[in-house]
């Protein structure tokens, strides 16, 4: 994690290593973030692993970029609540594709990442027609994923200085 610990109370403000800097620099000029990112998480998944079904909460603004490298999975959008297991789409994660999703999406939907070794590229994937791949039907996640989840945490306070 880059960027500090967010708490509702403020986040400390950490400086962030200069390759984000290069990065924010350039989601600021292809128009993704109006202004600067202050938080990254970086999250790994081995083949088979996933993320329960969550919302990204109230400490960032409703606007996240999530930068998928090294391998492919599945992610599934659902409606709230979870309870009712409603999905409404799937989004196909390649390597090298940056996902931003906002306001509703943020606001009104969870998503989540199935602990599963194979996902389906079917009619269900929202994303199917702007894939690189042309593969169909049941892919293998075969490598490790890493993504990059980019968010802009709202709330800021001053870091106590060292004593
Ligand atoms: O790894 C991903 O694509 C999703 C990560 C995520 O949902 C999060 O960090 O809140
Ligand atoms: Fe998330």
């Amino acid at each position: 994690m880059w960027g500090g610990k967010p708490s509702a109370a403020g986040m400390a403000q950490e400086e962030l290593p200069s390759w984000l800097g290069e990065l924010s620099q350039l989601l600021k000029e292809k128009k993704v973030f109006k202004k600067d990112f202050n938080h990254v998480l970086i999250n790994e998944y081995e083949p088979g692993q996933g993320i329960m079904a969550h919302e990204d909460g109230p400490l960032y603004i409703s606007h996240v970029a999530i930068l998928s490298l090294q391998s492919a999975l599945m992610m599934e959008i659902y409606e709230k609540p979870f309870a009712d297991k409603k999905k409404l789409f799937s989004l196909y994660l390649e390597p090298r594709s940056l996902l931003v999703f906002r306001e509703d999406v943020y606001k009104r939907h969870l998503h989540s990442i199935e602990e599963r070794m194979t996902d389906n590229l079917d009619d269900g994937v929202a994303n199917l027609h702007l894939l690189n791949t042309s593969r169909r039907g049941e892919v293998e996640r075969e490598h490790t994923r890493v993504s990059l989840t980019i968010r802009i945490v709202k709330k800021l306070r001053q870091a106590t200085p060292p004593s």
